[in-house]
């Protein structure tokens, strides 16, 4: 696959998405870091944004819950482009019936190259980064260059 790069901006679009048995954590996680992620924008699935949202008074754009079709939004999205940054606390001790979109969304989230997180230890690692506030460069999949190889 050849690669080409794309500019993540100061100002980020971060996708926050997590499993029931794991919002509790995350939304620990966006209270604490309510100041930095105000920075940004923040996407979400369903059930997620709208707690998120509740909690910490940042406004959140949310999607479709995860099992109705959430998670394949967001990694619509990502596909796409539009989300810089996946903050996803799934639950690896209870199986959900979506387990499918949220495979394709964590795969997703791997071709495009984009910073990921799925537990609390990490989402730290993360937003204490100083890559966080910057503008960074990150390798692609080159689309057009992989599409005129297919079509050749
Ligand atoms: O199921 C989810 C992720 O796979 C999250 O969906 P909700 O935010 O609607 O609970």
């Amino acid at each position: 696959m050849q690669l080409t790069t794309r500019a993540i901006p100061i100002q980020k679009n971060i996708a926050l998405v997590a499993h029931d048995h794991c919002k509790q954590y995350l939304l620990k996680w966006a209270e604490d870091n309510k100041s930095v992620l105000a920075k940004h924008r923040l996407f979400a699935t369903g059930t997620t944004g709208n707690l998120i949202q509740r909690t910490t008074d940042v406004p959140v754009s949310s999607m479709l819950s995860g099992p109705m079709g959430g998670d394949q939004q967001i990694g619509a999205m990502i596909s796409e482009g539009k989300i810089d940054v996946l903050i996803f606390f799934w639950d690896p001790l209870n199986a959900v019936p979506h387990d499918p979109d949220v495979k394709a969304l964590l795969r997703l989230a791997t071709v495009w190259n984009i910073p990921v997180a799925t537990n609390r230890a990490t989402a730290d690692m993360l937003i204490s980064s100083g890559l966080f506030e910057k503008e960074i460069v990150i390798d692609i999949p080159d689309y057009q260059k992989y599409l005129q190889e297919r079509l050749k």
